[in-house]
């Protein structure tokens, strides 16, 4: 078992109880919450392995060994949120998995928007105030990272798909003092109080919506065109680092696969599976 006491459906009693939207329980996802964790995705991943079958979210107050892309460590600061979702997988093409980021990260910014809308000044106007996804699974507020999002999957005995989405989000405080680039922001610093609470209700009602448009991938063509809506430096300069090389260019689009698209000064195309991207051209390789 895990660390800390999990909690079936709405825990805790109070106005700041983790709950699901009414969207998300109605499409019968379940809610586990826990006071401590190492890691949420761990603890999707550790369900899914027990026969969980999803969709499961699982979150906790204090994440203690929150995980990131590429082996970083995520810093879950506490009153922000860390959550993962067990999503269920039978009817999609194994090619079509990766996607489900950026369904995801939309989900995230709809969510984001649903919660902050009300604040004062929150019209997306404001260039510092807007939200933006970053490629391929981060998202913005202003040129900060608010938010990083970890999509994993395992194949489990008896060859069924076990496919968790992490999101964590910098909601109450960003961690300080990180090396990290972009620098860590978060949504209190736009005076946003409602708590990580509220966000999860509206993320999971959003992320059964964007599934549903998604539809296992048969629709992927929609949800590329909402991402490419809301995606940061669209058109401008880019480094991209990957697999210890750095491709500058502009970037175009991404393309039908969800791979970004890089047009070189000789108007040759470079597509990129996997890689850090960098805003105007400073990057050094790692
Ligand atoms: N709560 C947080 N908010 C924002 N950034 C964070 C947070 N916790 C960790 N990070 C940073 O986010 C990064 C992980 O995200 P990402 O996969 O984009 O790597 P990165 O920024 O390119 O890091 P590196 O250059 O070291 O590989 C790590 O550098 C980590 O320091
Ligand atoms: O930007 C990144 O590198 C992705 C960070 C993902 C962090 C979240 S917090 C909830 C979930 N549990 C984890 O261990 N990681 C993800």
């Amino acid at each position: 078992m895990a660390a800390g006491s999990a909690q079936e459906g709405t825990a805790q009693r109070g106005p700041s109880a983790y709950r699901l939207g009414e969207a998300a329980r109605a499409g019968g996802h379940r809610l586990h919450v826990h006071d401590r964790l190492g890691s949420t995705n761990t603890e999707a991943l550790e369900r899914a392995r027990a026969g969980e079958a999803g969709p499961l979210w699982v979150v906790t107050r204090s994440q203690e060994a929150g995980r990131g892309r590429r082996g970083n460590a995520w810093a879950s600061l506490p009153g922000n949120l860390a959550a993962s979702v067990l999503w269920p997988v039978p009817r999609v093409a194994p090619e079509h998995l990766a996607e489900l980021g950026f369904v995801a990260g939309l989900a995230l910014v709809g969510a984001i928007e649903a919660a902050c809308g009300t604040l004062p000044d929150w019209d997306g106007a404001d260039p510092a105030r807007s939200v933006r996804l970053k490629w391929p699974n981060d998202v913005l507020l202003g040129h900060g990272k608010l938010a990083g999002l970890l999509l994993e999957a395992e194949t489990l005995p008896g060859g069924r798909r076990a496919v968790v989405i992490g999101f964590g989000v910098n909601v109450a405080a960003a961690p300080e003092g990180l090396p990290a680039k972009p620098q860590p922001t978060c949504l209190a610093a736009m005076g946003y109080a409602g708590g990580a609470e509220t966000l999860l209700e509206h993320l999971s009602d959003h992320l059964a919506a964007q599934a549903r448009a998604w539809d296992g991938g048969r629709n992927f063509s929609l949800v590329r065109a909402r991402w490419l809506a809301r995606a940061a430096g669209l058109g401008s300069e880019i480094a991209v680092t990957s697999g210890g090389q750095i491709l500058r260019g502009l970037f175009e689009t991404i393309d039908e696969g969800g791979r970004l698209v890089i047009l070189g000064p000789d108007d040759s195309r470079r597509i990129v599976t996997a890689g850090e991207v960098h805003f105007g051209t400073a990057a050094t390789a790692a």
